[in-house]
């Protein structure tokens, strides 16, 4: 009975949300930056900022954290106000946010303990240095106190980085492209370690970066900024399979996109039913690892390009005319196999679509 009662609670425990961007409109010079930023976080959730060089994810860390200062909005962390159209403006250091910059921005002639030191200066001699042990414990690197950031790997600063940033005990932890300079296995540990870390301590974080793949190993949510707005917010999975809008589809390289008009110029050879009573403009995202290629020895119009070991599997780019005319203009669509194609470079091929492509209504 008593452990019923418990899994009911659970179950109707709502979640709090850890901050709330209502409206934020950044302007520089009258080049506006942010623009209609709008979105919200629950607690322990990790929230990736994706989006191209230049759309103001930087921008937007920086906001939330009071280092910019936009000229309009709202910003409330756990409940309370800490921007409001610039009436209320709470500075950065009661904001309670940890901030790991690109490069980490450990002080080079500070120890370790120094640089985690340097964010406690508010605490008492012996409550700082059981924080230091603490948040060096967190990371794993007690060992380290001592050395100096040159001592020290890229992984090693990276975590030193982390260790500093939650050592004031913040209410939300952001990230500046935390992952940009570090490759390969190193990468993917740090990755999983880091994430195993933020969600056993339950902290509520953002991340920025312009590569994808950090958001499907890192985040639970993923927004995609385009122009200093957000075009879509889901979790990583269906902001790839189902974008929203064209720049998110085309940002995320979800696959095949083909304009109704072409699509219906392309769909004539896909032998594949599909409701064709759309009116609106939008698109059609075909996903190359749904189509079904085969060798064909009518002129069907579509022919094999190229084929390029990835790995995985076989990347193959096919040239689809969109007219009967040998000199009608061709789009490039790209198709993905798990074994070769057993299909030479310029033959004729035909195509299949083995599932419904989704439809981007821009
Ligand atoms: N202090 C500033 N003065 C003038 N323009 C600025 C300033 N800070 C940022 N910008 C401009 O604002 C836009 C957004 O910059 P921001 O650094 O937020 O983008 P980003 O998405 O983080 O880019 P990246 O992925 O390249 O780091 C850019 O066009 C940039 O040139």
């Amino acid at each position: 009975m008593k452990d019923k009662n418990i899994s009911n609670e659970r179950y109707t425990q709502k979640k709090t949300t850890a901050l709330e961007l209502f409206n934020i409109q950044l302007a520089i010079d009258n080049h506006a930056i942010l623009q209609a930023l709008t979105f919200d976080l629950t607690e322990g959730e990790i929230l990736c900022l994706l989006g191209p060089s230049g759309c103001g994810k930087t921008t937007a860390l920086k906001t939330i954290a009071g280092l910019s200062i936009p000229q309009q909005g709202h910003i409330s962390l756990f409940g309370d106000t800490v921007f409001s159209d610039n009436i209320i403006n709470q500075p950065p250091e009661q904001r309670s946010i940890g901030f790991i910059f690109q490069d980490y921005a450990l002080f080079p002639h500070m120890t370790v303990s120094q640089n985690i030191a340097y964010g406690l200066s508010h605490l008492g001699k012996q409550e700082r240095q059981q924080r230091i042990k603490e948040s060096l414990e967190l990371v794993e690197l007690s060992d380290l106190e001592q050395r100096y950031p040159h001592e020290l790997s890229g992984g090693q600063q990276q975590r030193i980085a982390v260790a500093r940033a939650l050592a004031p005990k913040p209410k939300l932890l952001l990230m500046d492209e935390p992952f940009s300079n570090i490759d390969g296995q190193v990468k993917r540990r740090m990755m999983a370690d880091l994430r195993r870390l933020l969600k056993e301590h339950n902290i509520s974080c953002i991340f920025v970066t312009h590569a994808k793949e950090e958001a499907f190993a890192f985040a639970d949510k993923t927004a995609v900024m385009i122009n200093g707005h957000i075009e879509q917010l889901d979790i990583p999975a269906k902001v790839f399979n189902q974008p929203n809008t064209f720049a998110v589809a085309e940002f995320m390289e979800a696959g095949n996109l083909a304009t109704l008009k072409h699509s219906q110029q392309v769909l004539d050879k896909i032998p594949h039913q599909w409701p064709r009573d759309i009116d609106n403009s939008g698109y059609w995202l075909f996903k190359p690892q749904h189509l079904i290629l085969s060798h064909s020895l009518q002129n069907t119009g579509i022919e094999l390009i190229d084929s390029t070991y990835i790995g995985r599997g076989y990347q193959h780019d096919i040239a689809i005319r969109l007219t009967k005319s040998n000199h009608a203009p061709t789009v490039i669509w790209k198709a993905e196999t798990e074994t070769p194609l057993g299909i030479a470079i310029g033959e004729n091929i035909a195509l299949e679509y083995d599932q419904q492509p989704h439809w981007l209504q821009d």
